[in-house]
């Protein structure tokens, strides 16, 4: 693929609709007969304690949970009504279309913040001209909110950057390959308060372009950053289940589950 000027407008978020997903590691299931619609454009935040298999939820949304040699799934996850995980859908295609960001910023730290921009481009083999990367880079660096921080030390290495500007380009990253997804697994659980502030203020910005799929354990940053939720939920032993979604006001001040009104209120996990 050869890419110009005009292909490197931000496409649309795509609509995610996850159903009966049930999860294994080896014979341990970890989550049974799942289904959640995360619709185009929105923010959906995955709460709940630690264990009922939010991550593991997550990255069988870009077909990652098959990276682990044990794991197994059933159910589907329909990307705009087509199956991620039909026999002639290639997996690099579906982990372009759906990006992740990761809990701790993982920049290539000797490659120049430019590069690091680039990398995934070039992992997916495609092919831009100077002017054609040189807009990529301006144009997610500015979608991430990094541009203006960057923009006078673009060689310099992406490790010398703080870890909130990394996650930050870490995200560039991730939107330079034109994701219509991104699923961010606790992508500032390592970073401090004002960090912090800036990745939600990037996520705000980003929302309506791409479908956000955040797993947090922050409740206020739950309530800040989406528009809708889903409480997962474990009880001894037992594999994760959804109790409740919905609109993330609803969720938060009118719930119709007493466990999300305690969990949402941190009166467990
Ligand atoms: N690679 C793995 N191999 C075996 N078991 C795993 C693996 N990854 C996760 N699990 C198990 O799957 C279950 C769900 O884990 P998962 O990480 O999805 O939960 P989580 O809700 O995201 O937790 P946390 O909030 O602590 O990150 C847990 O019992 C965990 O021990």
């Amino acid at each position: 693929m050869t890419l110009t000027e005009t292909q490197i407008a931000p496409p649309l978020g795509g609509t995610l609709d996850a159903r009966a997903i049930s999860a294994w590691f080896g014979d341990h299931k970890v989550l049974d007969r799942v289904s959640l619609a995360m619709p185009a454009g929105k923010v959906t935040a995955l709460i709940g304690p630690s264990g009922c298999g939010k991550s593991t939820f997550l990255r069988i949304l870009n077909r990652m949970h098959e990276l682990v040699p044990t794991a197994s799934l059933a159910g589907e996850v329909l990307l705009d009504d087509r199956d991620l995980y039909s026999a002639e859908r290639r997996v690099t295609d579906v982990r372009r279309q759906v990006g992740m960001v990761f809990q701790k910023p993982n920049p290539f730290p000797a490659m120049s913040i430019y590069d690091n921009v680039l990398a995934g481009l070039k992992l997916t083999g495609t092919r831009a001209s100077r002017s054609a990367r040189d807009g990529i880079v301006e144009e997610t660096l500015t979608r991430a909110g990094l541009w203006k921080e960057v923009r006078d030390r673009l060689r310099s290495p992406g490790g010398a950057l703080s870890g909130g500007q990394q996650q930050r380009l870490c995200i560039a990253r991730s939107l330079a390959v034109r994701p219509r997804v991104l699923l961010m697994d606790e992508p500032c659980s390592a970073l401090d308060p004002t960090s912090t502030r800036r990745i939600e203020e990037t996520i705000a910005e980003l929302a309506g372009e791409v479908t956000i799929v955040i797993v947090t354990h922050n409740m206020q940053q739950a309530a800040r950053v989406s528009d809708l939720c889903a409480f997962f939920l474990a009880a001894h032993g037992t594999p994760g289940v959804i109790v409740e979604h919905g609109p993330t006001d609803v969720m938060f001040d009118a719930p119709r589950d007493e466990r999300t009104n305690d969990y949402v209120n941190g009166r467990f996990g």
